[in-house]
């Protein structure tokens, strides 16, 4: 069975770790409507009506300033919590946090002096609340709100539009439908005329959660009394009327003390001829005890609403904290995991993409497949096997000895010549290769939502991958350099025993050849012939060579460029980035400072919900 101290308990530690956060009712919406859903007790009344009497003889305690005028000119938010038989009783400050005052004149004191930190030394009012919480043991658990009594006048100072601003202020608290209405009225004023009254039905005119207080009793004129009011007769409200009497301010000047009054309060009811039927029913601690009970049924009631808000707040901030991403660990090893984690999470996405679960890796496929293929073609052995060029080559070759049968020397260098021209398209698909994979890692980096947080780490990362490329790029570019150099190195015997041997028809060798002789022309024909089928001899070599080479350079690039870069790509930053020291580590986890200031104040908030939850959780259990 939850006692009506849990319950109310529990408003008040959720009131109070929304005010630690700074909210008041406004900013933030969430706090706010969180706020709002929870009860609260506002004492509404004129000035002088006894408000602050009424408030002090429910705590037990002298600690609200007092004096002629108006003297309450900012709200108070009141938290009374009750604590343990024989703890000693303290105040703590909203403002203040964490000084206790053990000193009620002092709170007093420092009410006034907060006041007038705001509205000055005036008579000005401001509607920025104090917030004040009382532990004491001889308390029950309440949050009542103290609010500028109500006024018909200004007086000297004041602006004319103060009554109209204190009604207003006073209205802004009391319009909330989770507000408990205490109306104080004195009993020496006629209830017609009572502002508490017309104020509470204005904002509550169902009456509700109206709790008419009549306050002044023992100042009524001999022979009256308040026996219909407080009977409900004269007013109807849906709660009970409870009368009052607070001490007078002859009382006070004589120092009696909260006891006293308390017990002299007990003693007038019980001896009082007109209401000594009601004795049960009437004095400030029956009212703290007939609060505390409505609040509870109407806590209650708001359990189911309270808690789905709260959940709805943890799901919105859990959210916010996975978009945010986790905090990060403070010790080196945890530091060093999360780089590696954030380094294996970016190698993924890349591989990804090589392998075909993301696009961008099919262009490399197209480098093999079209631009290779179309650079080879282009080469310009046309030119370079002209019957022009293969003359001039083979007759360099031969020097001052024409060849008499094969001009080998002519063949090799004419190969040699032609197959140098494949360099060009084996770099180029090194190159193009290269290309392809850098901007693969350029667009990984950008979709690895983990490494987002830590702009320092990503760039670092792309770095080391960059770098990695770079290696690549020279060992593959080496590599099919060579590939091409093994093709000249050795000529494939194969392919020239099974050229057709020529067969010398140069007729009449021995003759002295003139020009334009038959002769001649005959053995210039036959020159051009065979120049002819030796350039197209090299020419069907060179071919072979090339279609060797579109296979061989494609290999020789995946094996030194793709295949390392899917393995190894971030080998060498590891075995780095093992050696660093915490710091070093710590740098490259640096974030974005307002992004971790955001998910600071995400945390903390979600800490104070999850508590909430828990203690509306303890309590609806225990039901
Ligand atoms: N005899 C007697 N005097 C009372 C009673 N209630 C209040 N007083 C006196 O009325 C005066 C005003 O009381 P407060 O409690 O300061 O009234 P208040 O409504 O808080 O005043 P403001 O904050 O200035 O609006 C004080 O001198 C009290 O001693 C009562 O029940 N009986």
């Amino acid at each position: 069975m939850a006692t009506m101290e849990s319950l109310i308990g529990l408003v008040n530690r959720i009131q109070r770790a929304c005010t630690a956060l700074g909210d008041y009712g406004g900013g933030d919406q969430a706090f706010s409507s969180l706020w709002d859903a929870l009860p609260s007790v506002a004492v509404v009344g004129g000035q002088s009506s006894g408000k602050s009497s009424v408030l002090e003889s429910i705590v037990g305690r002298d600690f609200l300033p007092r004096g002629s005028g108006i003297v309450t000119r900012r709200p108070l938010v009141l938290q009374l919590q009750k604590t343990e038989d024989g703890k000693q009783e303290y105040a703590e400050f909203g403002h203040l946090p964490r000084r206790k005052f053990s000193d009620f004149a002092s709170v007093r004191k420092e009410i006034q002096d907060e006041t007038d930190r705001i509205t000055g030394k005036t008579k000005q009012i401001s509607p920025v609340p104090i917030h004040l919480s009382i532990y004491s043991p001889n308390v029950v658990n309440l949050t009542l709100i103290d609010l500028p009594g109500l006024t018909k006048v200004a007086v000297e100072g004041q602006a004319e539009s103060i009554v109209e601003d204190i009604e207003n202020m006073v209205r802004s608290y009391v319009e909330k439908p989770n507000c408990i209405i205490l109306a104080i009225t004195p009993a020496n004023q006629d209830i017609a005329t009572s502002d508490a009254i017309k104020l509470a039905r204005e904002v509550d005119p169902s009456g509700d959660r109206t709790f008419g207080v009549l306050t002044k009793l023992d100042l009524m004129d001999k022979g009256t009394n308040a026996v219909d009011v407080l009977e409900g007769r004269a007013y109807r409200l849906q709660q009970p009327w409870v009368g009052i009497v607070n001490r007078s301010q002859a009382d006070i000047n004589k120092n009696v003390d909260m006891m006293a009054a308390r017990r002299k309060e007990r003693e007038y009811f019980a001896t009082s001829p007109d209401y000594g039927h009601l004795a049960g029913k009437m004095g400030s601690e029956y009212l703290a005890k007939l609060l505390s009970r409505h609040l509870e049924s109407v806590i209650r009631a708001r359990i189911p609403s309270i808690t789905s808000l709260i959940n709805k707040s943890i799901d919105e901030l859990e959210a916010e904290m996975d978009h945010l991403g986790r905090p990060i660990a403070l010790d080196a090893g945890a530091q060093l995991y999360t780089i590696l984690e954030l380094c294996r999470a970016f190698d993924k996405i890349f591989k990804e993409h090589l392998d075909g679960g993301r696009p961008g890796g099919d262009r490399i496929y197209g480098v093999f497949d079209n631009q290779l293929p179309a650079a080879l073609k282009k080469l310009p052995f046309d030119r370079h096997l002209s019957v022009q060029n293969v003359r001039k080559i083979v007759s360099e070759a031969d020097g001052y000895q024409p060849h008499l049968i094969a001009p080998e020397q002519g063949y090799r260098r004419l190969i040699e010549g032609s197959l140098n021209y494949f360099r060009g398209p084996a770099e180029a698909s090194v190159d193009a290769v290269h290309l392809v994979l850098k901007e693969l890692v350029r667009k990984s980096i950008g979709e690895c939502l983990e490494l987002r947080r830590f702009p320092t780490l990503q760039s670092t990362i792309a770095g080391a991958a960059n770098e990695s490329l770079e290696r690549f790029r020279e060992e593959s570019k080496k590599t099919v350099v060579r590939l091409v150099d093994m093709e000249s190195s050795y000529l494939t015997v194969d392919f020239f025993r099974k050229l057709p041997q020529e067969v010398e028809k140069a007729g009449n060798p021995g003759g002295n050849p003139r020009e334009n002789s038959p002769a001649v022309q005959n053995i210039d024909r036959y020159a051009e012939a065979h120049f002819r089928r030796i350039g197209s001899n090299v020419s069907s070599y060179v071919y072979m060579i090339s279609e060797t080479l579109r296979n061989s350079i494609p290999k020789a690039v995946v094996y030194c460029q793709v295949k390392e870069a899917k393995q190894n790509l971030l080998n060498y930053f590891y075995t780095q980035i093992g050696r660093r020291e915490g710091k070093q580590l710590s740098e490259l986890l640096d974030e974005d400072p307002a992004l971790m200031d955001r998910r600071l104040q995400c945390a903390k908030r979600l800490e104070l919900y999850k508590k909430a939850r828990d203690e509306v959780d303890s309590v609806a259990w225990v039901r």
